[in-house]
């Protein structure tokens, strides 16, 4: 038996971490969020290691865990921060080590599932404003993933239903059998 991990990337708010737990509970595997692992290796929240500690110190640590996490034999859905695609390291071991799905929305959808957080440092101040230019600056580093679902509009059952359907998930499942 192939023993490989379902990797989810995408922007901030596209829903990795809620998809992520709805794949589980159809899995049956386990989810482990790198922003939680973090949060809990450090004993603080993701928006205190920032204000504290500065965004190289939080990508360190990503980088730390997401080797740690993906180094587990065992099936599992990794679900990432949005940010984790800045360092290519990430991306090489992403690719290395598990099946990536990227999450899109578009930044309207972003900003309307984003109004109310307070949770992601990077988009206090001026949230709308900063979505955009973030997404601009990230524009194409989510591409390399083998499958790509849109979010917008969609259900969470919907979005798990039509990753289901790909016949690249198939294939991936086949192999975890
Ligand atoms: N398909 C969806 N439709 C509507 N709201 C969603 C959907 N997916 C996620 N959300 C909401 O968007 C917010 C961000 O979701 P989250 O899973 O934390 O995203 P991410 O981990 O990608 O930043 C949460 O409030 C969540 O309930
Ligand atoms: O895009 C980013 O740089 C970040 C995304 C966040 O995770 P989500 O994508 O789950 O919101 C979290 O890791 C941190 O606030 C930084
Ligand atoms: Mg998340």
């Amino acid at each position: 038996m192939t023993i490989r991990q379902l990797i989810l990337i995408g922007f901030m708010g596209t829903g990795k971490t809620t998809i992520g737990s709805a794949i589980a509970e159809r899995t049956g595997w386990d989810q482990v969020d790198i922003d939680h692992q973090i949060a809990e290796a450090v004993g603080k929240e993701i928006r205190e290691i920032f204000a504290e500690e500065g965004e190289d110190a939080f990508r360190a640590l990503e980088s730390q865990v997401l080797e740690h996490v993906l180094a587990s034999p065992v099936s599992q859905i990794v679900t990432t921060g949005g940010g984790v695609v800045t360092r290519p390291c990430n991306v090489e071991i992403m690719k290395q080590r598990g099946l990536t799905v990227a999450l899109t929305a578009e930044p309207e959808t972003i900003i309307d599932r984003l109004r109310a957080d307070t949770s992601r440092p990077l988009l206090a101040g001026d949230m709308e404003r900063n979505v955009r230019r973030l997404m601009e600056e990230r524009a194409g580093l989510y591409d390399f993933a083998p499958v790509r679902l849109s979010t917008d509009g969609k259900s969470v059952e919907e979005i798990v239903d039509e990753l289901w359907a790909h016949p690249v998930f198939q294939r991936f499942l086949a192999e975890n059998d």
